[in-house]
């Protein structure tokens, strides 16, 4: 089964929602795993299952490096606030680093996300 993550930081939440709308047939076909305020609002908006992880900033970017670093995962959307620092960079540094580690496919904005999107239904 396809697996993949869906992240946002919360100046990017409702375009990730507006992402999760668009694609819900496709992705209602997948395993989907979140961080914690981003699996609850996309649950919230969309009629999606996710697998919520601990929030970001608690550990969240993290448990999902966890199942990159075991290969568990298709690819992950992660859109990033560029704009602000967040307080778990370096949990963040470390997710986009064990991505390339295990050539997992990595999308940080709309525009890659729909290729990503495309990609996986194409498989
Ligand atoms: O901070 C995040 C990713 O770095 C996202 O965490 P939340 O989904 O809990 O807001």
């Amino acid at each position: 089964m396809t697996r993949v993550a869906l992240i946002a930081h919360d100046e990017k939440k409702s375009d990730l929602i507006e992402f999760a709308q668009a694609h819900e047939s496709q992705l209602r076909e997948y395993d989907l795993i979140a961080t914690g305020t981003t699996g609850k609002r996309l649950m919230e908006a969309t009629g999606l299952e996710i697998e919520r992880k601990e929030s970001g900033p608690l550990g969240g970017d993290l448990m999902i490096g966890s199942e990159v670093a075991q290969n568990l995962l298709d690819g992950i959307v992660f859109l990033r606030d560029p704009l602000r620092a967040q307080p778990h960079e370096p949990d963040i540094s470390a997710l986009l680093r064990i991505c390339d580690v295990h050539d997992t496919a990595l999308a940080t904005n709309l525009a890659s996300a729909e290729f990503l999107i495309e990609g996986l239904a194409d498989r």
